[in-house]
């Protein structure tokens, strides 16, 4: 690297002073490195392998991996470097709570929402401040209990036809991959309910584009993120058509057009301080996160009822049971209203939703330490964080530090933990005032797709895999997290639907979602 033209090495004073300058400089770049590492209170250090860019790569790319090789080394609470944040790592239960249910605002999520809207959406750092200022939330409001009740008759009728399309298009022979099939469902019933019946529906190949590969838009690395890019760029124009008609249409809009979430979500959107470009992208976020762990939630389950036949006739059973006692007319569940599906008729169907958040959930709730402060571990130990850090709570760890077979999916866990009196750990939406606002809205998405699938179609796993289905997301399975994660869009699961014996149906031609196909 110092050579000159002809490969020779510098032999005059002054080049020879500028060769030693830059190794000197570059030696104290490294030190002060791993100085600021060590600098920092008692805390075990990850030390990282490549300075500088520190375990970026492994957190990107196999987050839960890295993150459990880890805690087995260093234990519940350490610090490792993530590109050049100082990241301090939680699993202890008594920590998780602290940090999520902190009041006094010194964990703050304000960088985090401005580095991922800019990283996914480019948003300005200004108006990427409406997501948890305003958006995030009135959404407590607009997908409470209360909420739902715009929102569900028409999810449930999207839900509905969905189902009843692939009842008339599959027949003996129908192949299906299973993150379309749910996928497609989940995410038109769920934008026909928020967002109305002209909601680009079309989207939803992009929205999975953009989701499965997350990781690259978020690495900034331009050829990784080429493709997720067009995809950004598609959905981008889509919402935005899809805003710019409902705010013209606004003076004449019936709630049958434009559902309650959707008139008060864009009427935060339509400020003339935001520019559209920050007006859509904040919009696209918004759906993000509409959508993104339903899906691969409802898609796991799935994936582990296929895989053990056996449970998934146990959950059909307690379904046929309860809509032949307590909804003999269909309709009159269509049209119950929110919280009927978490009744006793439904409880193993609520455990087997509750073990497949415990063993699929992936988010990291991260918050940045804006004053000096400390946490308090179970062991009574406290802990100081220093101002500048950010601190992450590792819920999928904590999930699996249940006691018995962590790895192995047991739709009854939560069932017999109630009857027996044995906590099983359950934190799948966060805690405090950050907690999930759309929870009530998921549980019931997932639960009536359910009910619905189970109660008009038999499916069966194309391929079987031959063992249990373990968590996609630790070490020491056949599989990595990057392979699993992909299942999701590419080579996928396949399933074999044909409409259940108990509702034949001619066949017919195969449905897809379109912006029309769905209402
Ligand atoms: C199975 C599906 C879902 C899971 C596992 C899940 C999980 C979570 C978790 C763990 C948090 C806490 C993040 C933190 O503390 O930083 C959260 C926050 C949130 N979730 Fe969900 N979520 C799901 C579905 C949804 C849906 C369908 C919506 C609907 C819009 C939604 C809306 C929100 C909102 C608005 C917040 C932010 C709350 C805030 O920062 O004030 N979630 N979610």
């Amino acid at each position: 690297m110092f050579e000159d033209a002809y490969g020779r090495l510098p032999t005059t004073p002054i080049s020879l002073a500028a060769v030693t300058l830059c190794m000197a400089l570059v030696v104290c770049a490294i030190g002060r490195y791993y100085l600021q590492l060590r600098s920092h209170g008692p805390l075990p250090t990850v030390w990282p392998v490549i300075p500088i860019i520190g375990d970026a790569f492994q957190f990107l790319y196999t987050p839960l991996q890295y993150y459990q090789s880890c805690r087995s080394k260093y234990g519940s609470v350490f610090r490792c470097l993530i590109g050049n944040r100082r990241m301090i790592v939680i699993c202890d239960d008594v920590a998780i709570q602290g940090v999520l249910r902190d009041k006094s605002r010194i964990l703050s999520t304000t960088t985090i929402h401005e580095d991922v809207s800019a990283a996914l959406l480019n948003v300005s750092p200004t108006a990427s401040r409406y997501l948890p200022d305003i958006l995030l939330p009135m959404s407590g409001d607009l997908l409470s209990m209360t909420g739902l009740v715009h929102i569900i008759p028409a999810l449930n009728r999207s839900l509905h036809n969905y189902v009843e399309r692939i009842k008339l298009s599959a027949n003996s022979r129908s192949n299906f991959l299973l993150s379309t099939f749910v996928g497609e469902a989940i995410y038109g019933a769920v934008s026909v309910g928020v967002f109305g019946d002209n909601y680009p529906l079309s989207t939803f190949f992009d929205f999975e584009s953009i989701d499965a590969n997350f990781t690259n838009l978020l690495s900034g690395i331009p050829f990784l993120s080429r493709s997720s890019k067009s995809s950004r760029s598609r959905i981008l124009a889509k919402v935005g058509e899809y805003i710019d008609d409902a705010l013209r249409m606004a003076p004449r809009v019936t709630s049958m057009q434009l559902p309650d979430p959707a008139q008060k979500l864009l009427a935060i959107l339509s400020d003339p301080d935001l520019s559209k470009k920050d007006r859509d992208g904040l919009l696209v976020m918004y759906i993000w996160g509409l959508h993104s762990s339903n899906v691969r939630t409802a898609f796991w389950l799935f994936a582990y009822l296929l895989n053990d036949p056996a449970t998934l006739r146990l959950v059909r059973d307690e379904i046929d049971q309860t809509l032949s006692r307590d909804f003999p007319d269909f309709d009159s569940l269509l049209n119950a209203p929110p919280g009927v599906l978490d009744g006793p008729g439904f409880a193993y169907l609520t455990s087997a939703v509750k073990e497949t958040l415990r063993m699929s959930s992936v988010i990291t709730p991260v918050r940045e330490v804006v004053e000096d402060t400390f946490i308090t571990l179970s062991t009574g130990e406290t802990m100081p964080l220093r101002k500048g850090e950010f601190i992450t709570a590792n819920l999928p760890m904590y999930h699996y530090s249940e006691s018995d077979s962590p790895c192995n999916f047991r739709a009854d866990r939560y069932l017999v933990g109630e009857k027996s009196g044995k906590k099983v750990p359950y934190m799948p939406w966060g805690s405090g005032e950050h907690v999930c606002k759309g929870r009530f809205l998921a549980i019931h998405t997932l639960k009536m797709f359910t009910i619905m699938v189970l109660r008009s179609l038999d499916l069966s796993a194309v391929t079987k895999t031959g063992q249990p289905l373990t968590s996609p997301y630790l070490r020491g399975y056949e599989t990595t997290f990057m392979q699993r994660w992909q299942m999701r869009t590419h080579t996928g699961l396949s399933l074999y639907i044909r409409p259940s014996i108990r509702s034949q149906v001619p066949s017919a031609s195969q449905g897809v979602l379109s912006d029309e196909g769905n209402h």
